[in-house]
């Protein structure tokens, strides 16, 4: 594994300390690479209205976008279990928004197992701009 990824599990794993998950206690941590060269981490936030949280995913990019980062290459997702991440469906939808087809997904656990992924195995038909053309 090339440094960069090192550190983006490192990043993701660090990050996770910090999940505020009162309620499910299933914490989750991400950390995405951009264009930019930086890493912008994320975790999920919860709320005692719980359709009101935000997944680990989506606050690492909306992180990222908001300082500035356009496309995301690779993304770590980790958990606090042994069972592998596996983002939810509108986080891979946001992820399509800044992610290509070819770009990398590591699902990882909490001991930092994984398996590797291309954005467009983890979301076939992903619905896009294209579409509307
Ligand atoms: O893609 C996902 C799916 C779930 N969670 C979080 C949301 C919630 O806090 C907890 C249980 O659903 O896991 C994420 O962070 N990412
Ligand atoms: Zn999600």
């Amino acid at each position: 594994m090339e440094i960069t990824e090192k550190q983006l599990f490192d990043v993701a794993s660090q990050a996770m300390e910090n999940a505020y998950a009162p309620y499910s206690h299933y914490t989750v941590g991400a950390a995405v690479l951009c264009d930019d060269g930086k890493i912008y981490s994320g975790v999920n936030v919860e709320n005692a209205s719980y359709g009101l949280t935000n997944c680990a995913e989506r606050t690492a990019i909306f992180k990222a976008v908001s300082e500035g980062a356009k496309h995301v290459s690779k993304i770590v997702i980790t958990n606090g279990t042994q069972e592998l991440s596996k983002p939810c469906g509108a986080c891979r939808q946001v992820m399509s928004e800044f992610m290509d087809s070819d770009d990398i997904v590591f699902l990882a656990n909490k001991t930092n197992d994984f398996k590797e992924y291309t954005f467009k195995e983890i979301l076939p038909l992903a619905f896009s701009d294209k579409d509307m053309d």
